[in-house]
């Protein structure tokens, strides 16, 4: 299958799942969020997105070929409380099909939603081809009726070669000053992106064609806008606005949950994305497979506190240096140089 086919296979199976989040969020009930066992939330959204996309793309793979590294498994509806979610995950799965008048398939059965969700306990690695998916990043900003995306890239070799990003409420607009509450702006974005062919952005409904987009041009750090995760848990934002500081940049940070962050800042929304996560805490791939193509086929970089680009083909995790930065080219050395310049300056007990 060509770059061209695995875009096009990724971008109808994101799209699918996307619908499948629009109608829970709409309607999104206490009872349908558990608490995993570290403690994040995770809803039948989560597995019902992980079972489309995961279905979608093995019934148009060939037979034996497929292998999904993502975020979710079922282990937890195998409890009480689970089988009534599995249920409701198997209706939720059906009704999208039912919904998409380009399918043509027989409902699954909730057998068949367990298996279609555990084809993602892949490993991944540095030879082959690995989907990587977070059937809903920023769970936390869904069930808050905020920003959140389905993230799947395709991992080739030990490198990402495809990645696509539906965010369903991220505006069509940019939010360099935020996003607006209450307006009438059309929201829903796709953005696509495959190796040496660019990174473009379309309406998730398909009513807007696709645009190629581009990282901002800004290389005076003093007009750099930055952005950063929402969760306040998820990143240090001391110690990020202390590279602000450093910088010189004086407008306060967009803060907007999940791989949205990389979506807007592939078409210039913002020009820096500063992630320092509490140490111990290891990054997972899929939180980043999809938007880091998305970030470098628009013309930008995404690297650790080293400057080293991320590197996935180590397994579900990430082996990095603290932190992960993007911006533009240009901004890159003066970045990195001002991460270095905090990180050295923290107290030893901040270090990891
Ligand atoms: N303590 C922590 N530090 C850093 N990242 C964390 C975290 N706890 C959870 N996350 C990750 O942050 C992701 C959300 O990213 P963001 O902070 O950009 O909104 C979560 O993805 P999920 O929502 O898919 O679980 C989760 O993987
Ligand atoms: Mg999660
Ligand atoms: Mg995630
Ligand atoms: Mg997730």
């Amino acid at each position: 299958m060509s770059c061209y086919q695995d875009l096009q296979l990724a971008a109808r199976a994101v799209r699918l799942a996307s619908r499948l989040c629009q109608s829970v969020q709409r309607g999104l009930l206490a009872k349908e969020t558990q608490s995993k066992s570290d403690d994040s939330p995770v809803t039948v959204a989560d597995y019902g997105s992980q079972a489309l996309v995961s279905w979608a793309l093995e019934r148009e793979l060939p037979a034996g070929s497929f292998s999904l590294v993502a975020e979710e498994d079922s282990e937890d509806l195998g409890t009480e409380t689970g089988a009534a979610m599995l249920t409701r995950i198997t209706q939720l799965v059906n009704d999208t099909i039912a919904a998409d008048s380009t399918l043509d398939a027989a409902p699954l059965t909730s057998k068949d939603v367990l298996l279609a969700i555990d084809q993602g306990r892949s490993k991944g690695g540095a030879t082959g081809r690995h989907w990587v998916l977070d059937p809903i990043d920023g769970t936390r900003g869904f069930v808050r009726g905020d920003q959140y995306a389905v993230a799947l890239g395709l991992l080739e070799n030990g490198e990402i070669v495809v990645g696509v990003l539906g965010c369903p409420n991220l505006p069509m607009t940019s939010i360099a000053h935020g996003v607006p509450k209450d307006s009438n702006e059309p929201v829903g974005c796709l953005f696509t992106a495959s190796k040496g062919a660019g990174t473009f952005v379309q309406s998730l409904d398909g009513k807007l064609q696709p645009q190629q987009v581009y990282v901002s041009n800004v290389d005076d750090p003093a007009w750099a806008t930055f952005c950063e995760s929402y969760e306040s848990a998820h990143s240090n934002q001391s110690l990020t606005a202390n590279i602000a500081r450093v910088l010189g940049v004086t407008a306060p940070p967009v803060r907007i949950d999940s791989q949205a962050k990389y979506g807007a800042m592939a078409r210039g929304d913002a020009v820096i994305y500063l992630r320092f996560p509490h140490p111990g805490y290891r990054e997972k791939i899929w939180d980043h497979a999809a938007g880091s193509i998305v970030i470098t086929e628009a013309g930008g970089a995404v690297f650790d506190a080293a400057g080293k680009s991320l590197d996935f083909s180590k397994g579900r995790f990430l082996d990095l240096e603290r932190g992960i930065i993007a911006t533009n080219k240009k901004l890159k050395p003066v970045v990195l140089a001002a991460v270095q310049t905090v990180l050295n300056g923290e107290q030893p007990s901040q270090k990891l």
